[in-house]
């Protein structure tokens, strides 16, 4: 079985008990079900058969080099938006022709790294970039392959802080300016404009906005093709949500069957960029209870993990079921589940009705395969969270935990100053 279940009352990931992690690399600690990601991506990647299609798996979601492995093992791309993410890819076998370099700022040297290994497509975010990438790509005698990213202006329907694809975001070409980019783009050399694409936002959960935002990308892409431009890819970006709360995930089969239908008239590649959906759900955070302190008003439940190490409540105001490792049939009572963090958004929960627990005892903190290790800190000076992945009833060790001497191993009470020009 994969993913998270009770079996003889403990939580496991997929055949290993979480007690046994914790007791060997201590929390918190993130646990990923190996069985869970292959299955969620398997089922993403079928749900295109019959359709020339590359998944590119976005990095930022979980950037891990044995989860960026198993990916690309099962024949995964890579969406990067810096060229630490395309390192990390290649670093973790995905061939450099599976690679997509997208990101508003992307520099110089980035580019002309990217240049150097031999990715796929850089996805462009404006006008100087594209003649950045011009220039370099010329002068090293290249042809960069390109798909403008096309901001749709389609409202996704989710967190104002997710959203991507609204006039007024910082992200893409807006769709009136992109034939007139691409007939710029024409004129430039060392550029292909071999793609179009799109992406309108994160943790999206029906179909519509895609669908809206899609139509018109297949749009353009015809009257860039009719206009002579070699475009033979269609980057349908990420942004299929996952279930938080016992929600209602989003209908794969639909998603897939609509996009199926609305590219029809395209005999190209599909491209995907996927992150959350294939990790999200894969991953949880175990953290032990330090105290329990009963407050005049309120009890607290004070975890051993803070929003240093998962931040999407505290930046999203982001629900993450909790639940108790050894499964309890005790009553649950409102509770604040909190971190150790000196900031009052350190909260992971309010007023969340939990079962009894006591000092020791451990939980899991479920959803957290994306976002959650990938936008970790040591504030506070606090170690980074280890990161463990599962395999049936084995487990590895995928990040070990540091000494907090690491932390600031390479700064000096007593800095060693240069003259200026030195
Ligand atoms: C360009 C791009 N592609 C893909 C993704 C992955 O998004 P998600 O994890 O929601 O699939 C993102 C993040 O929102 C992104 O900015
Ligand atoms: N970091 C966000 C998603 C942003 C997606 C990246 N463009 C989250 O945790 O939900």
């Amino acid at each position: 079985m994969s993913g998270f279940t009770y079996q003889s009352g403990v939580l496991h990931a997929d055949a290993v008990p979480l007690t046994a992690i914790a007791d060997a690399v201590g929390t918190p600690t993130y646990v990923y079900s190996g069985g869970l990601i292959r299955e969620t991506y398997r089922g993403f990647a079928n749900a295109f058969a019959g359709r020339d299609a590359l998944v590119c798996y976005a990095v930022k979601a979980n950037s891990n080099l044995a989860v960026l492995g198993l990916l690309g093992r099962e024949g995964a791309g890579a969406d990067c938006v810096s060229i630490g993410e395309v390192k990390r890819a290649v670093a973790a076998g995905i061939a450099p022709n599976k690679i997509v370099f997208a990101g508003v700022a992307k520099s110089a040297t980035e580019i002309a790294a990217a240049l150097e290994i031999g990715i796929l497509q850089f996805n462009v975010e404006s006008v100087p970039e594209l003649e950045r990438i011009s220039a370099i790509a010329a002068a090293r005698g290249q042809l960069a392959e390109i798909a403008i990213r096309v901001n749709p202006d389609v409202d996704a329907g989710t967190h104002a802080k997710i959203t991507t694809g609204k006039k007024g975001n910082k992200f893409g070409i807006d769709l009136d300016q992109a034939a007139g980019v691409y007939a710029h783009a024409a004129t430039l050399p060392g550029i292909r404009a071999a793609a179009v694409a799109m992406h309108i936002g994160s943790q999206i959960t029906t179909v519509e906005p895609f669908e809206a935002a899609l139509t018109r990308l297949v749009a353009l892409a015809q009257e860039l093709i009719a206009a002579g431009h070699p475009v033979s890819r269609i980057d349908c970006g990420g942004g299929v949500g996952i279930p938080y709360r016992g929600e209602a995930p989003i209908d794969l089969p639909a998603y897939a069957a609509m996009v199926k239908r609305v590219t029809a008239g395209f005999a190209g590649t599909l491209m995907f960029e996927p992150g959350r959906y294939l990790v999200g759900n894969a991953g949880a955070l175990v953290s032990r209870v330090e105290y329990v302190k009963q407050g005049s008003d309120r009890r607290f439940y004070i975890l051993d993990a803070g929003m240093n190490d998962l931040i999407r409540p505290a930046m999203y105001e982001a629900w993450h079921d909790i639940i108790p490792v050894r499964q309890t049939a005790d009553a649950p009572a409102p509770v604040d589940v909190v971190g150790p963090i000196c900031e009052s958004s350190c909260i992971f929960a309010k007023d969340r009705p939990m079962p009894p627990l006591v000092d020791g005892d451990l939980i899991a903190i479920l959803s957290a395969g994306a976002y959650s290790a990938a936008m970790a800190s040591s504030y506070n000076t606090r170690a980074l969270p280890a990161e463990v992945l599962v395999e049936g009833d084995r487990y590895a060790v995928i990040k070990a935990r540091r000494s907090l001497e690491d932390l600031f191993a390479d700064e000096s009470p007593t800095p060693a100053f240069a003259p200026l020009g030195s």
